[in-house]
């Protein structure tokens, strides 16, 4: 969505039937699905969740009100998430960003200090305007470490729901076999290996306004981020 890289892989636009064997998560019913490289998790709960919320509010429509595309997709990259507060920082994902980072290393056996996370790291808007350069066009099937280059692990952290603040948007693995089709739903985790075993794409929207945090990990040390320790 964000670099001239996804331009180059527009030729990969003819969308691929689904097979029969495609999952639907839906926003309603908060499971699991995973598959050796890809895991949707159930919707985060307690302290985590009122994190997502906070961040939706704080920092995804706030942050993003201050700016905007003139077509549909605008993002706001934050990194690695470290905000100045009084005389010390604070991280503005670090609830999110651990409980994700701790996730991901368990689900695919990664030590966790092999995993670092990396950038870019940003919260995205997406609407109905209509596209007004290839940034705004989310809808391409793409591989993630293609367009982002130190990607490993891919993570989405979604802030809006599928149905009920736009329709339309919903995430889509197009692998053959194991096809997967993801509604968004506030405070929904997947997180993926960036691949070409988890080609891509955003659907285009038809209502309403989308927004959702890409957190991205990295096993590469020279693409690490700066993490603060802050609190
Ligand atoms: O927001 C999403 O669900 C995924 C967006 C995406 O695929 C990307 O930015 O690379
Ligand atoms: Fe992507």
């Amino acid at each position: 969505m964000t670099t001239p890289k996804v331009r180059k892989q527009k030729h990969q636009n003819n969308l691929p039937k689904k097979d029969k064997d495609s999952k639907v998560l839906t926003a309603q019913n908060g499971g699991i699905a995973s598959s050796k490289w890809k895991y949707v998790a159930a919707v985060l709960s307690g302290l985590t969740l009122l994190a997502a919320a906070v961040l939706k509010h704080r920092v995804a429509k706030r942050g993003l009100a201050y700016g905007g595309s003139n077509g549909g997709a605008s993002i706001l990259d934050l990194h690695s998430g470290a905000l100045s507060k009084n005389d010390k920082f604070i991280n503005v994902y670090r609830r999110v960003k651990d409980k994700i980072h701790r996730a991901i290393a368990e689900h695919f056996h990664v030590p966790l200090t092999s995993l670092f996370l990396t950038k870019p790291t940003f919260f995205s808007r997406m609407n109905t305007s209509e596209a007004k350069t290839m940034h705004d066009e989310y809808w391409h099937p793409h591989i993630d470490r293609v367009t982002y280059g130190s990607f490993f692990y891919t993570s989405l952290l979604y802030l809006t729901t599928y149905g009920t603040d736009f329709t339309g948007g919903r995430f889509i693995f197009t692998d053959q076999g194991h096809n997967m089709t993801v509604e968004p739903r506030l405070g929904r985790v997947s997180f993926f290996t960036s691949g070409s075993e988890n080609v891509h794409y955003v659907e285009k929207l038809t209502s309403g306004v989308r927004y959702a945090v890409t957190i991205s990990f990295t096993c590469d040390p020279s693409m690490a981020i700066a993490d603060p320790n802050v609190r």
